[in-house]
């Protein structure tokens, strides 16, 4: 008997901003519902939005909806510490216990604040005030588009760690050889706490131009050739992407990932294709 613990399958969904997104998100997210998550996280990536309303408005949802743990995004850059204070307390009367302390992209256009430089400084200030909630920070499988060097990137995942980190989530990658490169360099930093992987399918072409400019990720030649030869077929391009991402899931588990975290965009149609044929590998 194998006592190795099946991976966690864990989804991302986003604050809807138009009622047409809010009835699709809905019906998202029962279909996840189905899919038995061990938590689902809920970004706040648009400051134009009101975070108590959007970010805590949809964590409610989604506990009373799909019934299982929340993880909230909470953004270091443009947040301060009396923010940060009375978000927590919010939390607390919510009953959501998890969190993914992020510095969050950085918008040209406005200045970050002087209390969170960067995501430790954020995970520390809430180890210290708030003990109990369970903090995750990112982790960059190929490296944070903004660091010198990928030993300079990890030596700062190190210190989200010990700030109290008990989990990474990775940036989207799509190749896995970098995500196990990736693993061995933490484990080589005693970076031992759970490293989930962040899968985003790719199931448009604007996806894929994306994928590359805004979140420095690789697409690995043998992907590139397979979109290459349905670049102009839009259901075709989307099954290619499916594919690839059910082939990345199946070969992370294979090689003992700790979970998977499924970056949704909030459609329930990728959710469905991907968990049909995935679901036998994980927790329930
Ligand atoms: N993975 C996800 O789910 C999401 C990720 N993001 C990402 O958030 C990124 C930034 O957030 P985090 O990774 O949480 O930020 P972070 O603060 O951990 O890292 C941001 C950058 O600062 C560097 N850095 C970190 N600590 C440092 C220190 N003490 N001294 C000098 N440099 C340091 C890092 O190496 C990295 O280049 C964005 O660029 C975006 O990629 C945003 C939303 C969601
Ligand atoms: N740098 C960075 N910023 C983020 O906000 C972020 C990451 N990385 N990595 C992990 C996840 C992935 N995120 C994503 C991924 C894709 C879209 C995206 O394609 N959005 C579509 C709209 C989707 C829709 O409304 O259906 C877009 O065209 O913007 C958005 C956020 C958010 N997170």
């Amino acid at each position: 008997m194998s006592s190795i613990q099946p991976p966690t399958l864990s989804f991302e969904v986003f604050p809807p901003q138009s009622p047409a997104d809010r009835a699709a998100l809905l019906t998202t997210l029962d279909q996840l519902r189905g899919c038995h998550p061990a938590f689902v996280s809920v970004t706040y990536t648009n400051h134009q939005l009101d975070y108590e309303q959007a970010t805590l408005g949809l964590a409610q949802t989604v506990q009373a909806r799909v019934g299982c743990p929340v993880m909230v995004h909470l953004l270091a850059a443009y947040t301060s510490k009396t923010q940060v204070s009375r978000i927590l307390a919010d939390l607390e009367s919510l009953g959501v216990t998890q969190i993914l302390g992020l510095r969050g992209d950085l918008d040209p256009g406005q200045t970050p604040g002087a209390d969170f430089p960067h995501a430790s400084d954020l995970i520390r200030f809430i180890k210290a005030r708030n003990p109990q909630f369970r903090l995750a920070g990112a982790g960059y499988p190929a490296g944070h588009p903004e660091s010198p060097t990928r030993e300079a990137d990890l030596a700062h995942l190190q210190e989200k760690v010990a700030a109290g980190c008990d989990r990474v989530m990775t940036q989207v990658f799509y190749d896995n050889q970098q995500f196990d490169r990736f693993r061995a360099d933490c484990a080589a930093r005693d970076i031992t706490v759970p490293i989930l992987a962040g899968i985003l399918p790719i199931l448009s072409r604007q996806q894929a131009l994306r994928v590359e400019t805004d979140f420095g990720a690789r697409l690995p030649q043998p992907l590139r050739t397979r979109l290459d030869r349905v670049w102009d077929d839009p259901v075709a391009f989307r099954a290619v992407g499916l594919d690839y991402a059910v082939e990345q899931i199946n070969d992370l588990v294979a090689h003992g990932v700790a979970g998977i975290h499924l970056f949704t965009l909030n459609q329930a149609s990728t959710v469905a294709a991907i968990y049909a044929r995935t679901a036998a590998l994980f927790e329930k």
